[in-house]
């Protein structure tokens, strides 16, 4: 079924905004007309628009201002742009700052529709319901997420073990949640466990319980991390790091749907549905005798493949700012915003460390920039930071500077571990309080920004 939503049309040419509305109308959206970026934004206060299609030329606030506001104020929200000829340059960087796509003038009347209905999925429009919240903690503009996403919710209403792969930190707990509260397990438990975090005996005792005194430490008996997740899911980070004789084990789980804490006698039944992740390549730890190919096709009856951040330079900008208002909202003060050349930086980056880097790179801007606008200077030092263990000769910090930013990150951590506190952060470096807020001045970082 074809999806209606509600679209905001923003064009100066009140003849072409009355023919796209006929159009759109015609194939039952609901429209709303706004002649400039500014006049958009007073419109999107009382119209709940899915999608915003707007001209990239226009007096005052123009298109690409009215994407970057939109952008920041609402990253989910899917933005057209309109080019005429001439124009195509600035919307190809346009979809690199965070549009969905650009239509070029005139608009054929069959593509406008089709791109459209693209927007609407994006936004969670399916068939006339209103959008879907499974989703709503994966922020994204890329086409090859929508595509998984779309994936990922057909395959959570089933019980199918799932098996997400993709590189550290491209977001599989993330998806791992969404598909959990995209299921009819919603309501139940979701339980994760890092399966390359610990030791064997003790990660077989997380999974499946123990008994009183089944080894020295077991005082009290624990029901294990599949049995407090009856009728939800579990899910199995870095399930490629699991140790050999537990795969064993937890293959049995899997095939008689019944697990033996330790120590005990009999089996108990348990109804969960196994999740699971791994940066690694499984056929090749398979190849290398490292991973048991039959729990592989157990867990792995679908696949999941999150692309990395590179495969996605569209998502960058997005993410920033909602990293940014993330940071805002728990300091309680306004969100900063990147200069448009700092962003221009963050998008021409690899991230070779993904989602999460860009996370801590945002955050390491937040606390070294003073002011309300991020700049590029910060993008790069931060940027270089992350770079340090492969520096080269021409990219090695001076003592000094690689001093300060020692100091800087140290006291970045204290300050996240005592959730902003100065005075608990100054008792653990053994600083006195004066002293302590001398240092964070000088290295300019802001305790409010680490306030849960
Ligand atoms: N699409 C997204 N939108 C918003 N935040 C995201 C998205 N993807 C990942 N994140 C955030 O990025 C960080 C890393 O995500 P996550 O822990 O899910 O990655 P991962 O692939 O499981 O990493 P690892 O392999 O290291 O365990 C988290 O803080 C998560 O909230």
């Amino acid at each position: 079924m074809a999806r209606q939503g509600n679209i905001l049309l923003v064009d100066d040419d009140p003849s072409l905004r009355r023919l796209l509305a006929l159009r759109l109308e015609g194939a039952g959206h609901n429209v709303e007309s706004a002649e400039s970026g500014a006049a958009a934004l007073r419109a999107l206060e009382r119209f709940n628009a899915d999608c915003v299609i707007t001209d990239l030329r226009m007096d005052g606030m123009d298109g690409i201002d009215l994407l970057q506001r939109l952008s920041h104020d609402r990253p989910t929200l899917p933005v057209i742009l309109l080019t005429a000829h001439g124009t195509i340059p600035e919307a190809v960087t346009a979809t690199q700052r965070g549009a969905l796509d650009f239509l070029s003038k005139p608009v054929d009347k069959d593509v406008l529709l089709a791109r459209v209905d693209q927007a609407l999925d994006q936004a969670g429009v399916a068939g006339g319901d209103w959008r879907e919240v499974w989703r709503s903690r994966i922020v994204t503009r890329s086409p090859l997420m929508h595509r998984l996403l779309e994936e990922a919710r057909l395959v959570a209403e089933t019980d199918t073990s799932v098996l997400i792969t993709g590189e550290s930190g491209t977001g599989k707990e993330v998806l791992a949640r969404a598909l959990h509260d995209a299921s009819p397990r919603a309501n139940s438990a979701f339980v994760a466990i890092n399966c390359g975090a610990m030791p064997e005996q003790l990660l077989e005792s997380e999974l499946f319980g123990h008994e009183k005194g089944a080894f020295t430490d077991a005082k009290q008996a624990q029901q294990g991390l599949f049995r407090s997740a009856e009728g939800g899911t579990v899910f199995l980070d870095e399930i490629g790091d699991m140790p050999l004789a537990l795969q064993v084990k937890l293959l049995r789980v899997l095939q008689e749907r019944e697990v033996r804490p330790v120590g005990a006698q009999r089996s108990l039944p348990v109804n969960v549905r196994v999740l699971s992740a791994t940066h690694r390549d499984l056929s090749e730890a398979i190849e290398q005798q490292q991973f048991r190919e039959d729990l592989y096709y157990r867990l792995a009856v679908v696949t999941l493949a999150l692309p990395s951040l590179r495969e996605r330079p569209e998502d960058v900008a997005p993410l920033a700012r909602h990293f940014l208002d993330g940071i805002a909202r728990r300091s309680g003060r306004r969100a900063r915003v990147y200069a448009p050349d700092a962003m221009e930086r963050l998008c021409r980056h690899d991230w070779p460390g993904n989602i999460r880097q860009l996370s801590n790179v945002v955050e390491q801007n937040v606390a070294l920039t003073r002011g309300h606008v991020i700049s590029p200077q910060s993008v790069d030092k931060a940027l270089s930071g992350h770079g340090r263990r492969s520096a080269t000769a021409a990219t090695l910090q001076p003592l000094a500077e690689a001093r300060d930013a020692f100091v800087r990150d140290y006291l970045i951590q204290l300050l996240r571990i005592s959730e902003g506190n100065v005075a608990r952060s100054a008792r653990l470096a053994k600083r006195n309080r004066t002293e302590f807020y001398k240092l964070l001045n000088r290295h300019e970082v802001d305790p409010a920004d680490y306030k849960r």
